[in-house]
């Protein structure tokens, strides 16, 4: 540890004085502005303090300036201070905000997330447990290869266990800090499929220690573990961290808060006696540890934990005053960031979660804008008006930067974006198909893991055959026995081309692979034993690229899409010289620790002059002037999948409320009345969170009333087939293949509308119905079932009505009787 360790009074008054005249502080200028409770968590100082706070309200902002503080007051050294955020977005912003703040003192703090701050540990301690530093991470695509091929080798398909089930069920383990011999002892192994999980799950452990790998969850499990197992190591770290502070508390899982608990212990003396009575050993415990625990703070928002299926537990916060005896609490209310308006819609919303302190935000910027709500007959009609309200605001004077649309799952983002791109609005997609996802992206990465960490197999055996080598399976199997037999590992084996009993050709393109891994090890990682520079990256991964013909075989492709590809591995190569340029002594596994980290929202970047379009989950803590949240329907938001789960519409009505808070000035929610999914068209229905906004808080520009009451929903929908065919409005409807829609409300007043919106949702599902079955229709009167087809919530009937002809219903939604 290059710092040394200055010893820090936990719980001294020094400077801690709230309400004291500021000139007496140094720190006096980083309190300005602060309103009482927040200057109260500033500048408190004992050994653990909670910051409990609705959105908005300034939390992230107090970590900030309490950082600044400690360092500014000289409390602490830079090095004394590990701060944890969610993304490594937030990590970066925090950073720059504290250098803003007091300048380039701050050099040497930890600002980071969980997973970055448990790579640096790991990298310095893995040796101690059977890895080296040089060690691969494993993302979640990586996981899920090693796992297919371990649920094949154990036939566990029989027993109805997928990869991708195993996947989320070791995840969730992990997170509990169960290993796979823990989770056995308590497992009921006389069922097979049980037994079989728990081989798979050893399997896959031991995999990933032979491979010198560790997976996402098992960066801060591990670390728990180290910590646990070697408390020498551990004290190394309580020692260094004498202030840990910790954001967005409340979506901590156990494994998370383990780590945090375990680094803020007391070290005990050395000493602390142990002596012999009566046979036994009895030791006794020094009574005064020879350092306090470190001091935490953590902030957090009950009402947005929106990651439980994760693992998150809300009981963190909930808990902290017992698991930390004496615990400051400290509650901002005053919100400053959003409207009155934005902020009473969302208090109205989350009040309707039952198990939840109440607590109620304001703020003194007044009332605002109304709120803008719109219903679009299909989501490209939803996407044109978003586009068109962008577009408005943009002439408005409102920077792109500024403006930002949610969705709740990804695929929503291509109706999105097909406007846009016809509007020509610059936008930035954050997440979905990742750029670290895209397949050549991973291949090339995979060329420099089998430089950087040799005995990880995963890498080596992805690009045995990429580009086309003619290496097949039987070769691969070959190469695996080989290895095998001689005890060595899979890329040595590559070394001994001519003894694996494969042809020529083959033999040939093993070598010549061998050949072209030696060259970039000896650029990457020099045998001299000289520190290679942090160009040697993009040294090494041109000379891959290029020796290993991966780049040829795109450029002589005729797939366009290879010239993409191209594209992106140039880009690639751009990132590397970028890495060089900002760790003058990166090394190769500080590149693959950055790359591997790299979390979703963090290609967000606001100066770029782009709309920013984004998942709700990965808008968490962020803010904007006007925001977009689509699709609030019924399936969509809450989401289909958690309806049934238990606590799940909870947590989506969460997940809402950390949507409509990231709003500053202006809140747009919109929905339509069929959305096209997987190729199918079906009906929507406005989200129940929708009726739980005070309904004069929300202008309607078009809503379901305005639809039917200038002709109907059906001519609408025949009109709206044709591009600009819409009757009125603004002349740009995309309308896609629509079907027969449930009456509503006739009347346009809106009140009357959102009064309409079903408590629960119009469902007919149980309804039965067989041909020869006669129906009446609301809109269409009385008529006949001539078929049947389709099943669950599409099943769909054909009815030929009295007087309105043949018609095809959605019976789930239709508003039909049987008689
Ligand atoms: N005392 C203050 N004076 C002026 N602006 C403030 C004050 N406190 C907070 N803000 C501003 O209010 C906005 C919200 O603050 P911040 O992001 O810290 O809130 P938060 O509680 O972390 O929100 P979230 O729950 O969404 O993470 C920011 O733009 C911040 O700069
Ligand atoms: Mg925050």
């Amino acid at each position: 540890m290059p710092d040394p360790i200055k010893p820090v009074i936990v719980g001294s008054a020094a400077s801690a004085r709230p309400g004291a005249p500021a000139g007496e502080r140094p720190d006096a200028d980083l309190l300005e502005g602060l309103n009482r409770p927040q200057l109260e968590a500033v500048t408190y100082r004992g050994p653990a303090l909670l910051i409990v706070a609705g959105a908005g309200s300034g939390k992230t902002r107090v970590l900030t300036h309490r950082i600044a503080s400690l360092l500014r007051t000289r409390e602490a050294y830079p090095s004394q201070i590990l701060a944890i955020t969610f993304t490594n977005k937030a990590a970066g912003e925090m950073r720059e905000r504290v250098q803003h703040l007091i300048g380039d003192s701050a050099q040497g703090m930890w600002i980071s997330t969980f997973h970055s701050a448990c790579v640096r540990i790991l990298r310095r301690e893995a040796q101690q447990f059977g890895f080296t530093k040089s060690f691969t991470i494993y993302d979640s695509g990586d996981s899920r290869a090693l796992l297919k091929r371990l649920v094949k080798e154990h036939e566990a398909d029989a027993f109805g266990l997928t990869p991708a089930g195993v996947q989320s069920r070791i995840s969730k383990l992990k997170n509990e800090l169960a290993d796979a011999d823990s989770y056995a002892r308590q497992a009921n192994m006389s069922d097979p499929a049980e037994r079989v999980f728990v081989e798979i799950f050893g399997a896959y452990q031991s995999a990933l220690q032979r491979a010198n790998a560790f997976d996402f969850d098992d960066l801060i499990a591990q670390t728990v573990y180290l910590f646990r197992a070697f408390p020498h190591v551990a004290d190394v770290y309580r020692k260094r961290f004498r202030h840990i502070l910790v954001d967005e508390y409340q979506d901590t899982n156990h494994a998370q808060y383990a780590l945090i608990h375990e680094l803020t212990r007391p070290v005990q003396g050395s000493g602390g006696d142990s002596f012999s009575s009566g046979g036994m050993m009895i030791f006794e415990p020094e009574t005064t540890p020879e350092v306090e625990g470190a001091s935490l703070t953590v902030v957090g928002d009950s009402d947005q934990s929106i990651y439980a299926f994760r693992g998150a537990d809300i009981r963190n916060i909930t808990e902290f005053e017992r698991d930390y005896p004496g615990a400051k609490v400290v509650l901002l209310e005053q919100n400053y960031r959003s409207t009155q308006t934005i902020l009473s819609a969302a208090n109205a919303v989350i009040a309707n979660n039952f198990d939840r302190k109440d607590k109620k935000l304001w703020t003194d910027v007044g009332a605002g804008e109304a709120i803008v709500g719109f219903t679009g007959y299909s989501q490209h009609d939803e996407a044109q008006f978003v586009a068109d309200e962008i577009e408005a605001l943009h002439r408005a004077s409102v920077p792109y930067s500024q403006m930002a649309v949610f969705y709740r799952t990804n695929s929503q983002s291509r109706a999105l974006e097909e406007i846009f791109i016809r509007a020509a609005i610059p936008y930035k997609i954050m997440g979905g198909t990742k750029f670290y996802d895209r397949a050549e992206i991973k291949d090339a990465l995979a060329y420099v893991v089998a430089v950087a960490n040799p005995a990880d197999e995963l890498a080596v055996r992805r690009i045995l055959n990429r580009p086309r080598r003619g290496i097949g399976d039987v070769t691969e199997t070959s190469i695996a026995r080989f290895a095998a037999e001689r005890g060595i590992t899979f890329r040595d084996a590559l070394g001994h081309a001519p003894e694996l009993g494969v042809g020529p050709k083959i033999q040939a393109a093993i070598a010549q692979l061998d050949a072209v891994l030696t060259e970039a090890t000896e650029i990457m990682l020099p045998s001299s034993g000289e520190i290679a520079p942090p160009s040697s990256v993009t040294e090494g991964l041109s000379l891959l690229l290029n020796k290993s013909g991966y780049m040829d075989a795109l450029r002589m492709s005729r797939d366009p899409q290879d010239e993409a590809r191209l594209e992106n591995l140039d880009e690639l190569i751009a990132v590397t010289r970028e890495f060089a340029r900002n760790n003058p002594e990166g090394t190769i596994l500080d590149f693959l620790t950055e790359v591997a980290l790299v979390a979703d929202a963090d290609d967000l970047d606001d100066a770029s002059g782009t709309v920013s379009l984004m998942t709700m989950h990965t808008a968490k803590g962020l803010e904007y002037d006007a925001v977009f949240v689509t699709g609030v329907e019924e399936d969509l938001i809450p989401h289909r999948i958690s309806a049934n789960e238990p606590g799940g519409p909870q947590e989506e009505r969460r997940l809402f409320y950390v949507a409509l808070t990231r709003a500053r000035k202006r809140l747009h929610l919109s929905l339509a009345m069929t959305r096209a999914q997987f190729g199918e068209v079906s009906a929507a229905m406005p989200s129940r969170f929708l009726q739980e906004i005070p309904h004069d808080l929300i202008d309607w520009r078009q809503s379901p009333g305005d639809v039917n009451s200038r002709g109907g929903m059906q001519s609408r929908a025949l009109n709206a087939r044709r591009p600009g065919g819409g009757s009125g409005g603004s002349g740009k409807r995309y309308g896609d293949d629509l079907v027969p829609l449930p009456r509503r409300e006739k009347s346009g007043d809106i009140a009357k509308f959102a009064n309409r919106i079903p408590a629960k949702v119009r469902d007919n599902g149980d309804l039965q119905l067989a041909p020869g079955d006669r129906i009446r229709h609301d809109d269409f009167g009385e008529g006949r079932v001539d078929a049947v087809t389709g099943e669950g919530a599409k099943r769909v009937a054909h009815v030929r009505f009295d007087s309105a002809g043949a018609k095809k219903l959605l019976i789930k939604i239709a508003p039909i009787v049987k008689l």
